[in-house]
């Protein structure tokens, strides 16, 4: 499934526009015909992605075959630079790709003309980032529904009472992000995904701004999100604890899928990327191991670094 050969490319131009990524999606109805018959959520065939041309070119994705399975929580890792984010952004079509092509469900989005890419990321997306992107002036209800206020779209309000519900809000709707813990206002950013009923949740280190506690509450949602809500959630984390609460992890090295684990442990997850160290913590892209570049421990040190954000 996984592997490829290089296409060079001229680094396309971005179309990251991270408010309108950050509002994440109005309603999307799961219109017949939208999600992919075979089980698959998203999927990229031959997904190879440069930045730059010429000698300065960068192949942040070399070829990238994947599938992501649709009700499933799929954790993306990698050391530094691996393609992680990028990855994430062209399976979102938040990025143009250099060669290869994507679907969302049954759409391939490659090649769709922004107008209608702008449509599809907003109806059938949910976005998730390490910063909340929550509208200060805004309490935490109106920030959950603004994406579909902004697209004139109502909600489902028996999805979003759930969505309020697991997410313990209820008695938060009326505060102001400023008001708010750092986990609370995650997790108004978590309910804002998932308040249109997404096809796909996607979330950059949703944890890399929080406390472990915190963390663990959000993964938790994440983990609700699919088990109770049937959702579909791709994290990308440095952090092999928050990778322990997905179903497959996929490992990114050097822009391409090298590795992947079903049911990982955080222990078996930093025991993985300690490959790509050669089981040394102070060899560089190491920072994965300890999750979020964290200052290195001294030579010897025993593994301090060992998962932050555990399942249990
Ligand atoms: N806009 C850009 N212009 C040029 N090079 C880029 C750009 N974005 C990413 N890259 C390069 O592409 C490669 C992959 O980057 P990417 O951000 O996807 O990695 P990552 O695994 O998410 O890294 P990290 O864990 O540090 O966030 C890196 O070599 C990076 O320097």
């Amino acid at each position: 499934m996984w592997g490829g050969s290089h296409y060079p490319r001229p680094g396309p131009r971005s179309r990251y526009v991270l408010e309108e990524a950050a509002l994440s999606t109005p309603a999307a109805e799961h219109a017949p015909g939208h999600a992919s018959a075979d089980g698959i959520a998203a999927r990229a065939h031959g997904l190879t992605k440069a930045y730059g041309s010429g000698e300065t070119s960068v192949i942040a994705l070399d070829s990238v075959d994947v599938e992501i399975a649709r009700g499933r929580f799929t954790a993306v890792m990698g050391p530094s630079g691996s393609g992680k984010s990028t990855l994430m952004h062209c399976l979102a079509g938040l990025d143009t790709v250099s060669a290869g092509q994507v679907w969302l469900g049954d759409t391939e989005i490659t090649g769709l003309k922004e107008r209608d890419l702008t449509r599809l990321r907003r109806d059938r997306i949910g976005f998730m980032f390490q910063s909340f992107n929550l509208i200060p002036t805004l309490n935490a209800a109106e920030n959950i529904t603004l994406p579909m206020d902004i697209a004139g779209k109502k909600p489902d309000e028996k999805w979003l009472d759930q969505v309020i519900d697991t997410l313990g809000l209820r008695d938060r709707l009326k505060h102001r992000p400023a008001q708010l813990s750092g986990g609370q206002q995650q997790r108004v950013a978590c309910a804002r995904a998932l308040a249109s009923r997404p096809e796909l949740i996607f979330a950059d280190e949703p944890t890399g701004n929080l406390d472990s506690r915190a963390g663990l509450e959000v993964l938790g949602f994440l983990r609700e999100a699919v088990d109770e809500l049937g959702q579909t959630v791709v994290m990308v984390t440095h952090d092999p604890g928050a990778a322990a609460h997905s179903d497959l992890v996929l490992f990114l090295g050097d822009g391409r899928i090298v590795d992947e684990m079903e049911r990982p442990t955080a222990e078996a997850v930093l025991e993985r990327m300690r490959l790509f160290t050669g089981g040394s913590p102070q060899t560089p892209g190491s920072d994965v191991i300890r999750g979020h570049h964290e200052e290195s421990p001294p030579p010897g040190a025993a593994p301090a670094d060992a998962p932050s954000l555990d399942k249990d």
